[in-house]
């Protein structure tokens, strides 16, 4: 497979075919959907797919997740003309910061933290991500965002599980992600088709 082509047809999601399958076993995710972003089409069809449900929405800001979603959530926010805020995984920023505890899909506790000086009422904030898959991670965030004051606006990652916290997220927020209906399913069950196909 070549990472770097672009299809003369490029239906919707087409780009989801270059997430890799894992071939290291459970102590990982079960996907690593970062080799879409090597390509630059996918990259950029991926980020208008994420951003169409909010082209009528004010947004001032666009907060993205440690560590994968600042990708996204950066080219989201150059691509809205819009700054961008990182919530990072606890320990690395040196000022002041509001902190959040959670528990992710490696049933580890965590916590995440954000700069005190930016987020506050009236803000609108896109929140990015890369993938939701019980939905511990995204929710820290958003009480976070929220625990400072600002709106989350919505709420946007390349796809978002249907487990208990990825539902909680979809019925309390307006989502976006790039999965077309047909293949939620295969997201669900942790296994998409085009794995089969999967070559490095
Ligand atoms: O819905 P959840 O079960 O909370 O999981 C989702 C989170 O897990 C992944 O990140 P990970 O912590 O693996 O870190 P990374 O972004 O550094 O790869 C993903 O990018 C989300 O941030
Ligand atoms: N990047 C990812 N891919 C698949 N499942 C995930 N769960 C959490 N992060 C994930």
């Amino acid at each position: 497979m070549d990472v770097l082509a672009v299809p003369a047809h490029r239906h919707k999601g087409w780009y989801l075919s270059l997430m890799a399958p894992n071939t290291k076993g459970p102590a990982f995710a079960w996907l690593d959907p970062s080799r879409l972003y090597c390509n630059s089409q996918a990259l950029a069809d991926c980020v208008a797919d994420l951003l169409s449900p909010f082209s009528s929405d004010t947004v001032d800001l666009v907060a993205g997740i440690d560590a994968m979603g600042f990708i996204l959530g950066a080219s989201a926010a150059t691509s809205l003309g819009k700054g961008f805020l990182a919530i990072r995984k606890a320990g690395h920023l040196c000022v002041a910061t509001q902190s959040q505890n959670y528990s992710d899909y490696t049933g580890r506790e965590k916590t995440m933290e954000t700069r005190l000086d930016v987020l506050k009422p009236g803000v609108r904030v896109l929140l990015v991500d890369q993938w939701i898959e019980t939905g511990g991670t995204m929710k820290a965030a958003i009480e976070l965002v929220e625990q400072l004051g600002a709106t989350v606006v919505g709420v946007a990652a390349v796809a978002v599980e249907n487990t208990k916290g990825g539902k909680w997220i979809k019925d309390n927020y307006r989502v976006s992600h790039c999965i077309p209906e047909e293949l939620q399913s295969q997201v669900d069950r942790k296994h998409l088709e085009s794995f089969k196909s999967f070559n490095s």
